[in-house]
């Protein structure tokens, strides 16, 4: 017997193991090089982690939440502060950044569907004036910081197999947006096969797994995995600062939070939003069994969703917007935690049995994805601040509508006009302009004098 068919035996073996032998349904059709690539991608497959995935989703679907004891987490606001109190922590962060000792982390491995662009989704220009990029945003906000602190802040963008080097390829045609290159660590995420409505894994080619990638639940093991958390502990970081690729006003580093978060004992810190409305799409800070969780919005049962507090407010009404501090030695731990994979339906475009594509219009199949606010309950307990949302939360999800490009944009001009109108100008001088303040110029509204407003034609 040669090699050949002694590998295909390995996995012939492996996948009655866990009733996936149709893998092998189109390998006597294929030239060897397609063989050979079929084998290896099901020699890669964790199969374990996507039988166990499948029978917890089957056993119960709303898994997460099945005999818990759950409590709303009440978050602090920095409006309780007194303004010396603000300072001492801004100036606690202002110190852990001369020291070198935050980084950040982007994860930007999700595939950006809803928004409809093939892209990665960092690389979308959301129609400001400047036509800055979202992580050009993100770039300049980072070394407006470091060039104050005079230090380079490590920055960490998590991309997936899918969209790697079309990431690295954006940043290098834009000269990494000015970032010092050696500084910017890119590393890729891990992927789990999508399975259809019986647990059985898609094929998006006779000799290719359908492959998705894994949830940015997969940041930390990938860090270690790529080497990039050797690579924070020979710089000497303390923390790191985690966000969504595409939330437009992300403060970045932000020295206020990182003062607060390194005051307090706990691991994680996070800030939050108040809820507009009930079925927002954002998750819910809450405690599960006396731990600190999120409740995805795809799964909030509804008791929960509509739920009021004695004032008539939501009772369940911090939203998690995806901006955290993890310290370090939580995430050394967390790096060999093993999360489990929720279920999501997605529209998956793959090929059926008799080898011809489905290209579906409605969700037909699951894709497998770790979340990141499932490493919280390991921290024991976290601090959350809630912010101003207009200030820090302008996501971009969808094509149009809320949450999209243009709401985004629309959130941050206003923002800037604000801080104009902060700095003096008068709502006369500006009339209807929309002037985009650069990162480079204001990180947070500061520094808006009169020279720089005469530069910015105001
Ligand atoms: C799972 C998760 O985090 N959900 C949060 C996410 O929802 P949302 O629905 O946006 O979650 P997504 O999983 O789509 O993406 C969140 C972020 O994770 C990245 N990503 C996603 C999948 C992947 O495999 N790799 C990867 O890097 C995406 O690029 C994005 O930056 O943001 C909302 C705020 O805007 C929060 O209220 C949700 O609780």
């Amino acid at each position: 017997m040669d090699t050949m068919d002694t590998r295909k035996e390995e996995a012939q073996m492996l996948l009655s193991r866990y009733g996936q032998e149709h893998l092998l349904r189109y390998y006597d059709e294929l030239d060897d090089a397609s063989r050979r690539k079929l084998i290896s991608g099901i020699i890669q497959l964790d199969l374990q982690a996507v039988e166990q995935a499948w029978q917890r989703w089957k056993d119960s679907p709303a898994q997460s939440l099945a005999g818990m004891e759950l409590a709303p987490l009440q978050a602090s606001s920095w409006d309780e502060y007194t303004e010396e109190e603000r300072e001492r922590y801004a100036s606690a962060g202002w110190s852990l950044l001369e020291q070198g000792k935050v980084g950040a982390i982007v994860v930007a491995g999700g595939q950006g569907s809803r928004l409809g662009y093939e892209g990665p989704k960092g690389a979308y220009d959301i129609g400001l004036p400047s036509g800055k990029s979202l992580f050009q945003l993100q770039a300049e906000r980072l070394i407006h910081l470091s060039e104050k602190a005079g230090k380079p802040i490590a920055w960490y963008i998590m991309t997936s197999p899918e969209n790697h080097e079309q990431t690295v390829r954006f940043f290098e045609q834009h000269h990494y947006f000015g970032y010092p290159r050696e500084h910017c660590t890119f590393f890729v995420q891990g992927a789990m096969p999508a399975i259809d409505e019986h647990g059985k894994i898609l094929m998006s080619a006779k000799d290719e797994i359908c492959l998705a990638p894994s949830g940015n639940g997969d940041c930390f093991a990938a860090l270690k995995r790529t080497g990039a958390l050797l690579d924070m502990k020979r710089r000497g970081l303390e923390w790191l600062f985690y966000y969504n690729v595409d939330n437009a006003l992300v403060r970045v580093a932000d020295p206020l939070f990182i003062g607060a978060a390194a005051s307090h004992p706990f691991p994680v810190a996070a800030k939050s939003v108040d809820k507009l409305y009930p079925e927002e799409p954002v998750g819910i800070f809450c405690y599960r069994n006396g731990l600190p969780s999120v409740v995805e919005y795809t799964v909030i049962p509804e008791e929960v969703m509509y739920a009021k507090d004695d004032q008539g407010r939501l009772l369940y009404r911090q939203g998690h917007i995806s901006i955290q501090l993890f310290r370090l030695d939580f995430i050394e731990k967390a790096a060999d935690l093993n999360l489990p994979y929720e279920l999501a339906r997605k529209k998956i475009r793959h090929i059926d049995a008799s080898g011809a594509l489905i290209n579906p219009s409605e969700p037909n199949a699951y894709k497998m994805e770790c979340f990141v606010f499932d490493f919280y309950p390991a921290a024991g307990d976290m601090t959350v601040w809630k912010v101003r949302r207009e200030e820090e939360f302008a996501p971009v999800k969808n094509r149009e509508g809320d949450d999209s490009p243009d709401s985004a944009r629309l959130l941050l001009l206003e923002h800037h006009r604000k801080w104009l109108i902060a700095a003096g100008v008068t709502t006369e001088r500006l009339g209807d302009r929309q002037v985009e303040i650069s990162p480079l110029v204001s990180y947070a509204g500061e520094g808006l004098t009169q020279d720089v407003l005469r530069s910015l034609g105001i």
